[in-house]
């Protein structure tokens, strides 16, 4: 790895292999930058003015774009590299002239823009990404001596297919796959549940046996920890990834869905703009349903087989609102679903207990689902809340959470209970004196989850969030669940550290942080307070992995810790996202 990365970020190593990661990359140029020239200027010409005028034609120049390296994008060049490694290529041998590309210079048989962008036939795929495109090789057409390497949406390890090539970066193209020729064992076209999979950017893996998407997870964190944490990799820290945990719903589980849709600039609507999700790109091979949805790039869709029963049944009564007040829209715009549940009272009827404002079909009338919590036998009702502002409900364990429809909360709540007790379980401290009691912090906290469902036969946990609207409904969970020993701050992680006042040998810490992951601030303060145990909890698993690598080399106290283990939670069946915890413990 570290070969590598020599080799393609040759600044890089002046600055040091370890602090790589966490700085930003330019790994390619990203957009076009268009330089002006004089040429239409009328005023008459002075000396300068006329030699300008003599010049040359400025090239076009590509505007690089920072990246961070755990974004989908950055963490491509990772997936660039080693496949070059596995076919012993290098950078050079599949950089594309993208300055030719761009000016669209005359080379070998005319301008060139023309023969890079084309139909490929007989393309076969080599290697997965962790966004569950294909890689492949392909012929450069200008320049025999090179490759390309092309990324192929719903391409599988094995397939052979034709792609079409539409755009052009420096060492990879994007493209769209037309056919597939033959096809890889792993591929069972009649699992796809969705007429739009495939055209859709929400799913990659409907086709996928569910196996076989929880191992493609596995190894996305495999992949992850090789590429941000190389030096724990090589001194063996980083023990086997467990097998990934699935959800008990592989369908019908996302309790949060944002249909939106486009308005065109400055035009008035003459018909209905297609209403839903993302197209990604111009896929054309699943011959069968090329229409579906339409061909902008959002597309129209009535149902989405992830979402839950009522969050579909809510989309369906906003479409029908939208097919009536459209143009009275000025700019595009979100929809919330976002799926609510109240635990039905058998003294009164369904509709007086039910928010008004929660989605209604056209006669009026709200939609629901009457539900029985299996553990309980409770009587629930599941209505789709539409309002960023109100107020919703979640059961989770026993527990009841109340928070925004707009804020923070888990979108699959089928899984929680699975979740929330592994993260229980891994807190424990061994050993512990008896009697003496165990305390926990949850960083990161939300409106409380993990605080609340972790908080049982624990001295004091203090939770610590940066959004006040959370906090206040942590407190307010704490508080209606008859739970006492939860204490919340609002602010940043590392002011957790101000008010800590329990000993760090029978402190437990959760963290759970947004994507971009934990700052340098808060884990070196998290090593200097040495908890007995870490629970780290992360929806992307390359800044996990970065800040694992971070926490145990470079802070003080870090490397008096070791990974107890590391397991996936498929937070998201059907797609490639994956949720990743590492259960970090003193040596
Ligand atoms: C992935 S969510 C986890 C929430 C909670 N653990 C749950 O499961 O519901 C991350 C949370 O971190 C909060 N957050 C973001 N940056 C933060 C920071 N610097 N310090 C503290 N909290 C932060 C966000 O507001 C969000 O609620």
């Amino acid at each position: 790895m570290g070969a590598l990365i020599r080799q393609f970020y040759p600044s890089i190593i002046a600055s040091g292999l370890q602090s790589f990661c966490r700085k930003m990359i330019t790994p390619e140029p990203l957009m076009t930058k268009i330089e002006s020239s004089d040429i239409h200027n009328k005023r008459p010409l002075t000396q300068s003015a006329s030699n300008a005028r003599n010049k040359k034609p400025k090239l076009k120049k590509y505007k690089t774009k920072k990246v961070d390296p755990t974004s989908p994008r950055g963490v491509l060049e990772f997936e660039i590299d080693e496949l070059l490694g596995k076919i012993g290529l290098d950078r050079e041998q599949i950089r594309n002239d993208v300055s030719a590309i761009l000016n669209d210079v005359p080379k070998v048989n005319g301008p060139i823009a023309k023969a890079y962008h084309r139909i490929v036939n007989n393309v076969k795929i080599l290697q997965s990404t962790s966004n569950g495109d294909g890689m492949a090789l392909i012929d450069n057409p200008v320049e025999i001596e090179k490759k390309q390497l092309a990324l192929i949406p719903f391409g599988l390890v094995g397939d052979v297919v034709n792609i079409n090539v539409y755009k052009t970066h420096p060492y990879h193209v994007e493209t769209d796959l037309l056919d597939v020729i033959e096809e890889s064992p792993s591929r069972k076209d009649e699992l796809i549940t969705c007429k739009y999979f495939g055209k859709c950017s929400g799913c990659q893996f409907q086709f996928l046996s569910y196996n076989e998407q929880l191992e493609l997870k596995r190894n996305t964190i495999t992949n992850a920890y090789k590429y941000f944490a190389p030096r724990l990799v090589a001194e063996k820290v980083v023990q086997k990834v467990g097998l990934t945990f699935g959800s008990p719903l592989e369908l019908g589980y996302r309790t949060k869905l944002t249909p939106h849709f486009d308005v065109p600039r400055r035009r008035t609507l003459e018909s209905k703009p297609p209403l839903g999700f993302g197209q990604k790109g111009k896929q054309k091979w699943r011959k069968e349903t090329l229409d579906c949805g339409g061909h902008s790039s959002i597309l129209d869709i009535e149902e989405c087989p992830i979402g839950t029963a009522v969050v579909n049944m809510g989309m369906r009564n906003e479409r029908q609102k939208f097919e009536i007040n459209y143009k009275n829209y000025k700019r595009g715009a979100t929809i919330l679903l976002r799926e609510n549940t109240t635990l039905l009272d058998n003294s009164c009827s369904i509709l007086e207990q039910l928010k008004d404002d929660s989605s209604k079909d056209m006669d009026g009338n709200i939609s629901f689902l009457e539900v029985e919590d299996i553990r309980t036998g409770a009587k629930l009702a599941k209505t789709c809340v539409t309002n960023t502002r109100q107020v919703v409900r979640e059961y989770v364990d026993g527990y009841t959470f109340r928070f925004s429809a707009g804020e923070f909360f888990q979108n699959n709540n089928a899984i929680l209970p699975l979740v929330t007790k592994y993260v229980r379980d891994n807190l424990q401290i061994p050993n512990s004196e008896p009697g003496a009691p165990n305390y926990l912090v949850d960083a990161y906290c939300g409106s409380g989850l993990f605080s609340i469902c972790s908080s049982k036969g624990v001295g004091k946990v203090i939770g610590v969030e940066i959004s006040a609207d959370s906090v206040s409904f942590a407190e307010t969970n704490a508080k209606n669940n008859g739970v006492e020993n939860c204490h919340f701050i609002v602010g940043k992680a590392e002011k957790l550290f101000e008010s800590i006042d329990m000993p760090c040998d029978r402190t437990s810490v959760i963290l759970d942080p947004p994507r971009k992951g934990c700052d340098e601030l808060f884990l070196k303060q998290l090593a200097e307070y040495y908890p007995a145990r870490i629970v780290y909890i992360s929806c992307n698993v390359h800044s996990q992995a970065r800040d694992v690598e971070y926490f145990i080399k470079e802070t003080e106290r870090g490397s008096r810790y070791k990974i107890e283990s590391l397991r996936g939670f498929d937070f998201f069946p059907q797609t490639h996202h994956v949720e990743s915890v590492c259960v970090m413990s003193r040596v």
